[in-house]
């Protein structure tokens, strides 16, 4: 484990292999259930490049009426699919937190989405860590401070890679550069992702807490 900042501990190959395929597969029946949908900036209603689904018993969308956590999906009205086993150990394992992850938004990646920088900050408790974790194709995520104009750097997350978020840095600024064709890297790609990922392309997810943690 690399700290990249304090609190924002990067766990380069985090999943072996066959927890990536694992993992994959859950993700697969995951997206059949929850399909993913093309989120819109708030007032202007710009498409996201990234395309979105989520689950767990909430879920992350934007639309026009803006940023917000919902117990439904915004196309299906259904609710989200639980999270896989595996990503809820990955949470007890990495996020030293004593409440549980309510959210898990899946983020699909084609080779030439990017993620603008800003700051995860719709949860109501920051004392809770995002925990990131990357399958399929390097991204070079970019981080900085807790001021969008502070200085910034960058690290590639690849297949497999978990990535907590907290601490001091639970709300610097972070984004995704680029993604990384795999004829620049050795070793290439990862598992074979879902159909609904472009080819080349990776996903990421982000476990969040969003609702107050409860204190004795
Ligand atoms: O894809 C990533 O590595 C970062 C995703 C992210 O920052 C987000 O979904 O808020
Ligand atoms: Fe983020």
């Amino acid at each position: 484990m690399i700290e990249l900042a304090p609190g924002l501990i990067h766990h380069p190959g985090y999943l072996d292999a066959a927890a990536q395929a694992a993992l994959v597969a859950d993700l697969a029946a995951i997206l059949r259930e929850a399909p993913p949908f093309t989120p819109t900036m708030p007032r202007t209603g710009k498409p996201f490049s990234v395309r979105m689904s989520n689950c767990g018993p909430l879920g992350w969308v934007s639309d026009r009426a803006g940023y917000r956590y919902q117990v439904a999906h915004p196309e299906t009205g259904r609710p989200w699919p639980a999270m896989p086993a595996a990503v809820m150990r990955a949470w007890h394992d990495l996020a030293a937190c004593p409440a549980e992850p309510e959210a898990c938004l899946v983020n699909l990646y084609g080779p030439g989405t990017r993620m603008g920088l800003h700051q995860d900050r719709d949860e109501v408790e920051f004392d809770a860590p995002v925990l990131s974790l990357s399958l399929g194709a390097t991204a070079l995520f970019r981080y900085g401070g807790l001021e969008r104009n502070a200085p910034t750097r960058s690290v590639r997350l690849a297949s497999g890679d978990a990535l907590v978020i907290g601490g001091p840095s639970r709300l610097i600024f972070h984004g995704v550069d680029r993604i990384l064709s795999p004829d620049l890297l050795a070793p290439a790609a990862g598992p074979a992702l879902p159909a609904a990922v472009p080819a080349g392309g990776r996903l990421n997810l982000t476990l969040r807490r969003v609702s107050a943690i409860r204190r004795a």
